[in-house]
């Protein structure tokens, strides 16, 4: 039994209901001789249109052929057409697209051309003429219809991997030497697989129904062999007498395309990486029940409790965030840093109900403030209930500001749509109210820029409009993940000094949560830091006192390995720089007890055998067996 289950392929959840779906409606008619003993072309006409019976279940057709067999042994042969014609079509066309693509020269004009061929030609027109040219028959079929279809796969698969040979991971396969025929089918064929297989769920849907056509018309499957269009094309000239005769194949090919195309958006959606998992209840940020408590201290507008977050994957689940707590304030910033992949932005897109859709909640709870002083538990919330909040209670600003505006529509149309999501006033209100924004953020000539596209400002002004658009509905938690990192250092200032100044000024007493892998930055802007590594908050306190006597031994080689003009900074590590030895673990290979202790100078052998619980001194706590040690020293 243990084996059994250790050795199950594990198809995702979402999966099963349209692969149950679509596994029924191509096996029940292949395993027609089983259901029925009839035969599909055998001809009782004494028994000519029969009403169902217990021997006929779905009745008898105008020559007295039993219903039953001809729609299973009919679906065969459509089946078997359709998808012989798609996968052809599918396989070609895609090989087609991607050498094009990625060859360029020769092989996209070849692809293009015979693409643009074929797809002059009316798509019916052409099946009947090489129907009526080579005569009807399965074999015609299948072929009229994979040269009909390989132009779509071809044109997709094109565009496609056109798309994905530019992207910066391709060109580094390139640089690393990687043959060209890894790189086509290892690399850029599976980023192409999504929008490849709805197409190959539309073109089997629409060769069946050509299928059908064709035999419809006469020019598909020779009687008396059974077809789907076949059995219409009969029962058409009884169909007051006997409906049934029309509405059993109909209902058979609906259903099958039904399935087809439910099957294939299933597919889609898994093989898509980044929305993996997406889609299923259970697979959105579910609301965590029971130990979310309310909070009463009226300054404090977030609360982060023992937050689990965790990545799903085939057969198992890996904990991406672990025990995190954190507690945010009004008139506050608390920096968030940490090593990359320590779990920084999870934990703040876990605030703003963001979480990427292979990420789910599997423990803890999310608190905020709302405007009205009403506490919410963010988990229990719904999808719509979120997007209120959003923008209007809680805002972000996102690091790289060159694509957080949309390219297409002015700054001024962008803000009054932020402001007018959450606020029903009129436009020019809406308006007056950014460029208020527009001014208060900096911005010289703020009228005119109201006017104009992101394109035509530069990178700090574009994040300059971004915070005020984050601030233009006044939330109480402002969210900033590494805001200035894409920056150059002197409008990075800027930005600080800009954030800075917003904060004091801030009628309604903002918190701040700043990310930041900059040290320097988070010593001149925050009142608190909390210090992540592998998914843990592991050292959190005032700012000043982390940053100038660090107790934990990781926050210490931080520090070390960072530059910085501030001297909290210089009295933790002399002023010489040191790199962290190692690499952060992946969260599904921490090693035992402490995850820092394989890169730890100062580990001790009983750090492998317990996972530090956070020792608590003070206003400060840090998740180290040594922390007390640290904490008397500095005492
Ligand atoms: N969509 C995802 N699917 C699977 N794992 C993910 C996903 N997003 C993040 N992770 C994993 O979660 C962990 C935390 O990632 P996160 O992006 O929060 O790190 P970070 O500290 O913000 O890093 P950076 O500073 O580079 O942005 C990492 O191990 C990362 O690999």
């Amino acid at each position: 039994m243990t084996s059994l289950a250790r050795f199950r392929p594990a198809l995702p959840r979402r999966m099963v209901l349209p692969a149950i779906l679509l596994a029924a409606l191509l096996v029940v008619p292949f395993a027609a001789p089983l259901i029925t003993p009839h035969d599909p072309v055998q001809i009782a006409v004494r028994d000519r249109l029969a009403a169902p019976s217990l021997e006929h279940w779905l009745g008898q057709d105008e020559f007295g052929r039993d219903r039953l067999a001809r729609v299973l042994y009919g679906g065969q042969v459509s089946l078997m057409v359709a998808f012989t014609a798609t996968t052809l079509a599918c396989i070609v066309g895609t090989l087609f697209g991607l050498i094009g693509a990625y060859f360029r020269g020769p092989f996209e004009f070849l692809t293009t051309r015979l693409a643009d061929v074929v797809l002059c030609f009316p798509p019916i027109l052409l099946a009947l003429l090489v129907v009526t040219l080579f005569g009807p028959g399965t074999g015609t079929l299948i072929s009229v219809l994979s040269v009909l279809y390989f132009p779509a796969f071809a044109r997709i698969a094109f565009s496609e991997a056109l798309r994905v040979s530019a992207l910066d991971f391709v060109a580094a396969s390139r640089a690393l030497g990687t043959p060209s025929r890894r790189i086509v089918m290892g690399t850029i064929l599976p980023n192409i697989a999504g929008p490849v297989s709805v197409q190959y769920s539309l073109t089997a849907a629409a060769a069946i129904t050509i299928e059908s056509g064709l035999s419809f018309l006469g020019l598909g499957v020779v009687p008396p062999a059974p077809s789907w269009g076949q059995m219409i094309r009969g029962a058409r000239q009884f169909m007051n007498q006997d409906p049934l005769g029309i509405i059993i194949p109909c209902v058979a090919l609906t259903l099958t395309i039904y399935a087809i195309n439910f099957f294939c958006d299933r597919l889609r959606d898994t093989l898509d990486p980044k929305g993996a998992t997406g889609g299923g209840k259970d697979d959105v940020s579910v609301p965590v029940a029971g130990n979310a408590t309310p909070v009463e201290d009226a300054d404090v507008v977030a609360v982060i409790r023992d937050l689990r977050l965790e990545v799903r994957q085939p057969g198992r689940s890996v904990e991406v965030i672990r025990d995190v707590s954190l507690t945010l304030r009004a008139n506050q910033c608390t920096a968030l840093v940490g090593e990359s992949g320590s779990g920084k932005s999870l934990s703040s897109l876990a605030l703003m109900g963001l979480l990427p859709g292979a990420i789910r909640q599997a423990g803890g709870s999310l608190m905020l403030r709302r405007k009205s002083g009403q506490m919410v538990d963010l988990g229990a919330l719904g999808p719509k209930a979120l997007e209120g909040l959003r923008g209007n209670d809680l805002a972000m600003i996102f690091q790289e500001p060159m694509t957080s505006l949309n390219p297409v529509h002015k700054v001024g149309a962008q803000m009054v749509e932020a402001i007018r999501a959450h606020r029903k006033v009129p436009p020019a209100e809406a308006k007056a109210r950014a460029i208020s924004l527009l001014e208060l953020v900096g911005i010289n000539e703020p009228a005119r820029r109201f006017d104009g596209y992101p394109h035509e400002m530069s990178g700090g002004m574009r994040q300059r409009v971004m915070i005020a658009m984050a601030l233009s509905c006044e939330p109480r938690l402002l969210i900033a993940d590494e805001p200035t990192t894409a920056l150059d250092v002197t409008i990075q200032a800027e930005i600080i000094e800009l954030l800075q100044r917003l904060r004091s000024e801030y009628a309604e007493g903002l918190s701040l949560l700043f990310i930041s892998h900059n040290l320097g930055v988070v010593a001149e802007i925050a009142d608190r830091v909390a210090v992540m590594y592998s998914g843990q908050v592991v050292e959190e306190g005032p700012a000043a006192q982390v940053l100038a006597d660090p107790h934990h031994p990781y926050t210490v080689a931080l520090l070390e390995s960072m530059p910085s003009a501030h001297d909290e900074m210089h009295s933790a590590r002399g002023d010489r720089l040191r790199a962290i030895e190692g690499t952060p673990p992946l969260p599904d290979r921490r090693p035992s007890g402490c995850a820092f202790r394989t890169r730890c100078p100062v580990a001790l052998p009983a750090c492998a055998g317990i996972e530090p619980p956070l020792y608590q001194s003070g206003e400060r706590s840090a998740r180290c067996i040594r922390a007390p040690e640290a904490g008397e020293q500095a005492a």
